[in-house]
């Protein structure tokens, strides 16, 4: 039997854009909860007001951790701030069963001029739990949280990354929550830690339902059994699929085509021939593992000398991954002379790990290496695979047969 312990039901909230008027609603609103009517009830906005979450429904059971993605105010933290109460929905229903542990941005709701201590005991108070438990869950929070004799600190004087070690530690140690609300903590911790969580969040998951924000698609492929992707308040998918999401979420990051340069070549087209077929559509997606050729289109007005052409492969956050510099038949930097060139470049099997990508030519002065054009932003397309790793390349799967025990080497480990 499912064990459900979050269930969302038509979930709504509205902010304003203008300070003055906000303050001027946040009354009326007051006035008309004390005569018992509730603003907002029919859906109607205000001037200036938006929804920052519209009509969002899920159920969470137990064991299941779900990761909230989409672009930057697309309304993933108000949904976890509404779900862990603190603040307050305009529309639609929450409940929840269980203890809910929570680290929403930064704060983990610690008071700066207590110590880290103090808060410790401070949170634990306000959720319930007596003194001897938070005693006996003490070493092992300062222990989790590595930050040793600045837990008599305040915490105030904590670095940004001391402040989400104390927070975790407490949601995860201390309160051994039911559910478990976590929102881009991950992103100021040093590498070390960061691993120390994730495997946490991992134990916790079994035993609890955890909604988990990251822009970090390799932890949302790690961790998560469902993705809702938002936009603009919205759900634009729910996917049992963490991959489906994934790529859903690729698909609106939008890659604008960029050009610079004397301008003295042009590219004039880039198209992709996958496994034999030209690829058609916006923003195609490739299966990882297939055999991809890229047709290149360029013009080379000047100089006389000619020109040399790279192509580039960027991954979403435009960081190159990889280089193509093209050869001639005697392995020398193939020389572009005045006039249109047609190139079949096969880039051969693509391993790149699932995301979005997008082509970069550079065409450059053979002499004085000027850049003739750049053009970046071009022909992007997405990898789909099953499962995104860690890491930029993925390798084929290297079957057991091929794998070399060394058995020396087990028994230098065991002595
Ligand atoms: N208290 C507030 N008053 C007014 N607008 C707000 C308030 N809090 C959030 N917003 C707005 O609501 C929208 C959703 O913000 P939210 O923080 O939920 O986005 P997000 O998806 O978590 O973004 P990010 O990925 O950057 O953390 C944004 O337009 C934001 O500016």
């Amino acid at each position: 039997m499912s064990d459900t312990l979050i269930k969302v039901d038509d979930l709504s909230k509205k902010f304003c854009r203008s300070l003055k008027r906000s303050l001027w609603y946040g009354l009326q609103d007051l006035g008309n909860e004390l005569r018992g009517q509730r603003h907002g009830g029919n859906g109607e906005l205000r001037p200036e007001e938006f929804w920052a979450a519209r009509d969002i429904n899920f159920e969470l059971n137990r064991g299941e951790c779900l990761g909230l993605i989409g672009h930057n105010g697309a309304g993933k933290t108000t949904l976890l701030r509404m779900l862990n109460g603190l603040i307050k929905p305009d529309q639609g229903r929450i409940e929840m069963r269980g203890q809910v542990g929570a680290l929403i941005a930064l704060g983990a709701g610690f008071n700066p001029i207590l110590t880290g201590r103090e808060n410790i005991y401070v949170n634990a108070s306000v959720l319930g739990l007596s003194k001897r438990h938070v005693d006996a869950k003490l070493e092992e929070i300062i222990d989790f949280a590595e930050i040793g004799e600045f837990i008599d600190t305040p915490v105030r004087n904590y670095s940004s990354g001391m402040n989400v070690r104390l927070g975790f530690a407490v949601a995860a140690v201390l309160i051994e929550p039911d559910i478990l609300f976590l929102d881009e903590v991950l992103a100021v911790g040093d590498i070390g830690f960061v691993i120390k969580c994730l495997n946490t969040v991992r134990r916790l998951t079994e035993n609890a339902a955890v909604v988990f924000v990251s822009h970090n698609m390799q932890y949302i492929s790690s961790f998560c059994t469902r993705v809702m992707v938002m936009e603009h308040g919205s759900t634009l998918l729910d996917s049992p699929n963490p991959a489906e999401g994934i790529d859903h979420y690729y698909a609106l990051v939008k890659h604008e085509v960029q050009t610079s340069g004397t301008g003295e070549a042009l590219v004039l087209g880039l198209d992709l021939l996958v496994d034999g077929e030209t690829l058609t559509g916006e923003e195609p997606s490739i299966p990882q593992g297939s055999s991809v050729t890229a047709m290149l289109r360029v013009r080379v007005d000047g100089p006389r000398r000619g020109a040399h052409v790279s192509l580039f492969i960027h991954d979403e956050t435009m960081a190159p991954v990889v280089c193509t510099p093209i050869y001639d038949a005697d392995s020398r930097m193939l020389c572009l002379s005045p006039g249109e060139h047609h190139l079949e470049i096969p880039l051969g099997i693509i391993d790149l790990n699932a995301g979005k990508y997008s082509f970069v030519v550079a065409i450059r002065d053979v002499k004085t290496s000027i850049s003739l054009a750049r053009v970046q932003g071009l022909r992007s397309f997405r990898v789909f695979s099953e499962r995104t790793h860690w890491g930029k390349i993925v390798r084929p799967a290297i079957p057991q047969s091929e794998i070399v025990t060394c058995k020396q080497a087990a028994v230098t480990r065991r002595c």
